[in-house]
């Protein structure tokens, strides 16, 4: 089982020593630390990449400089060299810093050639998570485990600290953990109330796969008007916190990582220095679960999955 393991602090070199900023950290199945609170790419910062790379950049150091210490990139969102130049920018020591890339398994291009191409655009000699960003590319069970093995080497080279998977469901873990030889660190997935994947995350927690959660805040933005809503606000109250760290705090409290975004400063500092200091008691988290089976929501990826996902 996951623990939460020790306590992520930013120095002194680019955060705000004045923030009171411990963010729970979790300990991955390789024995490396994951900060439990991560800054994301993807969705909204990547629709601004038709304006300026400094409209990335910018948003991104003031994240860091506001604590967010593990920041996930992607191969697909097109912004590495901004994620690498806003890394520079921050000030921030590279070893307080978490990275995660992804790749998108593209025909004709080995993980291998995709993972060089990403360290050079990020300017990084090693990331800290590589992710296989889907399985939906995949033809066979075969093509999961060849990748699997691709993503063993990069691991074994030391340029991938840890190596995990996204969007996958029990049975593509299950082709996979066939014939790995490293187990999946991590499995980052849609996770919120109206979206709770019956019992995948039981499986990852039982094959100590962490579980990270993408669009945790789903409840209060993009599906709003559910049945956790009024939980959100009585919680939200009783803690004195808005409802989006009452959804983010929900996935900590489970042990599940949670992956946000904005490029509102002030929003993300308040994140930051609100989270740590509350916890939901294991009956309101229940509360939450439960009230969230009342309604279905999936975001992203909605093509890929079958309506036997609709749990
Ligand atoms: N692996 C994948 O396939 C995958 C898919 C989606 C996202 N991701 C990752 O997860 C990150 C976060 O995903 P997300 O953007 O869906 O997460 P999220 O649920 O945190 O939503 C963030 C969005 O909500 C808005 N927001 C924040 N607080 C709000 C509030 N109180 N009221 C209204 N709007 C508010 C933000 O401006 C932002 O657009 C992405 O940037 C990406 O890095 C990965
Ligand atoms: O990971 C979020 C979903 C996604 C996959 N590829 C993308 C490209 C740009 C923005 C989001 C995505």
């Amino acid at each position: 089982m996951h623990s939460i393991a020790s306590y992520f602090k930013p120095d002194a070199s680019g955060a705000d020593p004045k923030q009171a900023s411990f963010i729970p950290s979790l300990k991955l199945n390789d024995g490396h630390d994951i900060p439990m609170l991560a800054y994301g790419l993807g969705t909204k910062a990547s629709k601004t990449k038709t304006t300026k790379s400094d409209d990335i950049i910018n948003p991104t150091v003031a994240a860091i400089k506001a604590g967010y210490f593990h920041l996930d990139g992607a191969e697909s969102y097109g912004n590495e060299e901004e994620l690498g130049a806003a890394i520079k920018k921050s000030g921030v020591a590279r070893e307080r810093l978490f990275v995660t890339t992804k790749t998108s398994c593209r025909e004709g291009v080995t993980i291998e050639e995709a993972f060089s191409a990403s360290l050079a655009k990020l300017k990084l000699d090693y990331v800290d998570l590589y992710l296989i960003h889907s399985p939906f590319w995949a033809k066979s069970p075969q093509d999961l485990q060849r990748a699997w093995a691709e993503m063993e080497a990069i691991k074994e080279s030391g340029r991938a600290k840890s190596i995990g998977v996204s969007n996958y469901l029990q049975e593509h873990l299950e082709t996979t953990l066939q014939t790995a030889r490293v187990p999946p660190a991590v499995n980052q997935i849609e996770y919120h109330p109206y979206l709770q994947h019956g019992d995948l995350v039981d499986f990852c927690r039982k094959n100590e796969i962490a579980v990270e959660a993408y669009a945790p805040l789903t409840a209060v933005t993009k599906a709003t008007g559910g049945p956790v809503e009024p939980i959100y606000q009585v919680l939200a109250r009783k803690y004195g916190v808005s409802e989006g760290e009452i959804a983010l705090r929900w996935c900590l409290d489970q042990g599940i990582i949670a992956i946000t975004t904005s490029s509102n400063e002030l929003r993300l500092q308040t994140y930051m220095r609100n989270i740590p200091a509350f916890k939901l008691t294991p009956k309101e988290v229940d509360d939450i679960a439960k009230a969230g089976q009342g309604k279905h929501f999936r975001g992203f990826w909605g093509a890929q999955f079958s309506d036997d996902d609709r749990r």
